[in-house]
């Protein structure tokens, strides 16, 4: 594909992939407001990617801003100045980043950037923190960076912070995506919201159980996403990703998924893409460090 965003010249190219949560049970909810959960993550070979190149100023520069969120809201350019405090470089960097991912669509775009950035200047910097400060940095900046740091399938339990990495098939998915922004505060703070759910074993997980405990409060709020999930229940098992807006479906092959997607109306958009155990962020970095 060619890329407008990011300059041939960068030093690194990374991905920084989708997430689905093929299942996400809320337990309970903590003195702090943050719910106690159960959830299944699998990667997308499906993502933005971002572009660094060093810079010996100690300056911090994303170059691609995105509508609605000033500079140093950005995740990127958070995550980059958490690393520069954690290892005390004296370094900086220019970041470009190829926006693909939709925002708030619960497939993790924010948070797989801010973990690429932490891993890409990691790499570029060689702070070698380690993955598990990484991955400690990444939580300070949301509940989902952890699991792009760690770039394995997990079940994950807490805040979504403990996590078990699992061996999961790998089918293909159609993810649709309804054009309503999905506000992950309002729905933790809804007040019908079940919280109760009993935990269960990652064993009668693996087996296929499990549902989304959000999805009847996005459901009932949002009147887009209870629409699209009519209409892509027609073909297949839809279900809701985070909290939403997107919905995906499972196939045992990409022509099947893809005979789904062309049925869909023009005003639901949606992609294919491949679950994967291993995410291609991490995929990308062994190859590099084979060079
Ligand atoms: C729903 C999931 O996408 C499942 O993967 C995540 O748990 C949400 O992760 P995230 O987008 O990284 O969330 P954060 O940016 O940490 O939190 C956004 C808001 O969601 C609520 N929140 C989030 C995670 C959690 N375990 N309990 C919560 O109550 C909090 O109100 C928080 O203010
Ligand atoms: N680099 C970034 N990419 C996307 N959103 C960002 C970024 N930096 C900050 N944000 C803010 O984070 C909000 C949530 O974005 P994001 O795409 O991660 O949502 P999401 O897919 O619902 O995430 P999750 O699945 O983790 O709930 C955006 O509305 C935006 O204000």
């Amino acid at each position: 594909m060619t890329n407008t965003a990011i300059p041939t010249h960068a030093d690194l190219i990374l991905p920084a992939p989708a997430k689905l949560n093929l299942m996400l049970h809320i337990l309970g909810r903590r003195a702090d407001g943050y719910h106690e959960l159960q959830t299944l993550f699998q990667f997308l070979d499906h993502g933005d990617e971002l572009g660094f190149s060093l810079r010996q100023d100690g300056e911090i520069h994303l170059h691609t801003p995105i509508d609605g969120v000033p500079h140093d809201s950005n995740l990127i350019v958070r995550a980059a100045k958490r690393l520069q405090e954690a290892s005390g470089t004296q370094l900086g960097a220019d970041i470009w980043l190829d926006k693909r991912l939709p925002m708030g669509g619960g497939i993790g775009g924010g948070s797989s950037d801010a973990a690429t950035t932490l891993l890409g200047l990691d790499h570029l910097w060689h702070t070698q923190l380690g993955e598990d400060r990484l991955a400690e940095l990444g939580l300070a900046l949301g509940a989902d960076v952890p699991v792009f740091v760690r770039g394995r399938a997990a079940f994950a339990e807490g805040v979504g912070e403990r996590l078990t990495p699992v061996e999961l098939e790998e089918p293909w998915f159609l993810v649709a995506v309804p054009q309503v922004f999905v506000s992950t505060a309002e729905v933790f703070g809804s007040p019908e919201l079940t919280r109760d759910t009993p935990p269960i074993k990652v064993r009668s997980l693996l087996a296929g159980g499990g549902r989304n405990d959000c999805q009847p409060v996005v459901e009932k709020r949002y009147p887009e996403v209870r629409n699209a999930l009519i209409l892509l229940n027609k073909f297949v098992s839809a279900r809701l990703t985070g909290t939403g807006a997107c919905i995906f479906g499972s196939f045992p092959n990409r022509d099947d998924a893809d005979k789904v997607a062309r049925q869909l109306p023009g005003t639901l958009p949606s992609f294919v893409a491949q679950g994967r155990n291993i995410s291609m962020l991490h995929r990308r970095l062994q190859a590099l460090a084979k060079k």
